[in-house]
């Protein structure tokens, strides 16, 4: 598959290029194949051949039917790269390239450890694509002057130039982070900083996300389309990325990575008095369920003890009744958490016996290309409601809930209609009007609007997505407080709010543009969300992942799944420039 020859017969470019090549070419040979032979030729016959594997090889340069004024040429370190004939403006389309694409299956077996991995990189839809015409030609730069997008239709790459390039400029792309060679002229050193989000798994070019072309949605989003809608999309190709939610996923598997804490304990002389003993505790309140994963009771060597309570439960050292007979409780030092594998169990039995309890590893849910398509247009969505609130002079940030994607949470949650809100804190002049409280009220108005046989979906009274919602009363928030709409609900549904039951989120996905902050975590958390998509991380605010994981934290009695959408090609917050998305990352933001 590896190209070794090409012929040209012809070409185009203007007189400058020309006598640049013409100079060069009248002292190379060059090499040709045609059906097969080889031959060597003058420049003069306008027959070219492309050098072979080795890029960074020199060689003569094929001219080529580029008619935008690109020529390519060879550079020390680099091999051959796309330079400008003439001054170009930015923003000028200069290269359309069409794609081969390979399966992914086809390209781990025949591909991968070919030449062709230099030149290949990850087509969204999980297949690897090699572009022709010029596209493969491209260096990288940490600068690039050439951007490029994606056409899933037309399964092409259209490159663009990112400012006016100067006659003779190379053209350059960005890669990506993860380079596999030693850029020229460049600060980088393959290898280091290796972002793992940015590793596309291949070694070759990273994913064109489209990342840096600009705001183009469907560049961004589109690209599960094609292919069987049961077809489970590998867990790596998936437009997103899951945090790890619970720490007992993490492994413990050898006595640094064991979580302990302290505990008070004492020595039992007599092993009569363990029955009065837990009879004791129970009494005492000492029956924490922060212990059930130890085991009370511990026989070593015929020396029999008892875990009494957590030290920061119970700081000071228990006393013990009257009568009953010990000696002093002293503190030792147990497992926090049971044990999921043998190896764990084992340690932290060490410390003092442990629970096991074996499960299966943390298994992600699969997603079908069709459920991948349903998450991208939600994605879409809810940027497009963020611009839109930008353009009205509110704060870009926005929520959406979208319908279900399957049937089953679809009946069971009633959410016939998606519903969205976006940030209102200067419509409102409201400090908490953030666009994911403005979407728990709504979802609660809907809810306390509707009978539990309803479907939910939106009156009309209740925009929630208009530039500058009416600010209602935070004590309508509260399902619990007195209804702001007339309607009567059933007996059912009244209980349903009362006992708690009917959690305002339950089931559902939120997509937001913004990694929620630690109140919008919350809100999350308390309305029983099942899961959340954010674009953007919040380093300064956020509450899913960068400050702190609120779904993480020890003692929240609900968890929900963080999932942080893929914007690959380092340039994030560019993105978020262009598309209108940026915001400050402060509290007062
Ligand atoms: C897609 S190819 C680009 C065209 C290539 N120069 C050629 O002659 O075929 C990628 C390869 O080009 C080389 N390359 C690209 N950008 C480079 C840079 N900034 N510095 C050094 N080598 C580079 C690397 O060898 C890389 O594997």
């Amino acid at each position: 598959m590896t190209p070794s020859f090409l012929s040209v017969s012809s070409y185009t470019c203007n007189a400058a290029s020309d006598v640049a090549r013409g100079s060069r070419a009248a002292t190379n040979p060059v090499r040709m194949e045609k059906s097969g032979q080889l031959a060597e030729q003058n420049m003069a016959d306008k027959i070219f051949s492309l050098n072979d594997a080795d890029p960074s090889s020199p060689g003569t340069a094929p001219e080529h039917l580029n008619n935008s004024g690109l020529r390519i040429e060879h550079t020390e370190g680099k091999g051959r790269g796309v330079y400008a004939c003439r001054e170009i403006p930015a923003q000028t389309l200069i290269e359309v390239s069409p794609v081969l694409l390979f399966s992914a299956r086809e390209y781990v077996e025949h591909g991968k450890y070919t030449v062709l991995d230099h030149y290949t990189f990850k087509w969204r839809d999980g297949r690897m694509a090699l572009a022709l015409g010029l596209g493969s030609i491209f260096n990288h730069s940490e600068r690039p002057n050439v951007s490029y997008t994606c056409d899933s239709k037309t399964e092409s790459i259209r490159y663009i130039t990112s400012r006016t390039v100067l006659p003779n400029e190379e053209l350059c792309i960005f890669y990506g982070h993860k380079l596999w060679f030693n850029p020229v002229d460049a600060s980088y050193v393959a290898g280091s900083e290796i972002d793992e989000e940015m590793d596309d798994g291949w070694g070759g070019l990273a994913s064109l996300d489209g990342a840096d072309d600009g705001a183009a949605l469907d560049d961004l989003f589109d690209g599960y389309g094609s292919g069987s809608p049961e077809e489970i999309v590998p867990e790596d190709v998936l437009p997103f990325t899951r945090l790890k939610l619970t720490p007992e996923d993490e492994e413990e598997e050898d006595m640094d990575a064991v979580r302990k804490e302290e505990a008070w304990a004492v020595d039992l002389p007599d092993p009569r008095l363990a029955a009065v003993m837990l009879k004791w505790l129970k009494q005492s309140g000492f029956d924490s369920p922060s212990m059930a994963h130890l085991k009370r009771i511990r026989k070593l060597d015929d020396k029999m003890s008892m875990v009494l309570i957590l030290t920061r439960e119970h700081p000071d050292p228990p006393t013990f009744p009257h009568d009953i007979n010990l000696p002093p409780p002293y503190i030792l030092t147990v497992a926090k958490t049971s044990a999921l594998t043998m190896t764990s169990l084992k340690l932290k039995s060490s410390l003092w016996p442990t629970i096991y309890t074996p499960r299966k590893k943390f298994e992600p849910e699969p997603w079908p290309r069709s459920k991948v398509r349903w998450a991208c247009e939600a994605m879409k969505e809810v940027v497009k409601v963020a611009q839109s609130a930008g353009q009205n002079d509110e704060t870009p940030i926005a929520a959406y809930v979208p319908v279900p994607w399957d049937e089953g949470t679809r009946v069971a949650t009633r959410m016939l209609e998606p519903l969205s809100a976006h940030d209102a804190r200067r419509s409102a002049a409201h400090p908490l009007r953030h666009c994911i409280i403005n979407l728990v009220r709504a979802v609660g108005e809907l809810r306390a609007s509707s009978t539990s046989a309803d479907p939910i979906s939106p009156p009309s009274a209740i925009d929630v997505s208009s530039p500058a919602p009416a600010p209602l009363p935070l004590d309508q928030v509260d399902p619990s407080l007195p209804r702001p709409r007339s309607q009567t609900p059933s007996a059912q549904s009244q209980e349903e709010v009362r006992n708690g039951a009917h959690y305002l989120l339950t089931s559902l996905t939120l997509f937001t543009t913004h990694e929620p902050c630690v109140m919008c975590s919350m809100a999350l958390l308390h309305s029983r969300v099942k899961e959340v998509f954010y674009l953007f991380p919040m380093e300064k605010t956020g509450g899913c992942g960068s400050i702190t994981c609120v779904p993480r934290l020890e003692g929240v009695n609900h968890r929900f799944a963080v999932n942080k959408w893929k914007l690959e090609g380092g340039a994030v917050k560019e993105w978020m420039k262009r598309a209108g998305l940026a915001v400050e990352d402060s509290c007062d933001a």
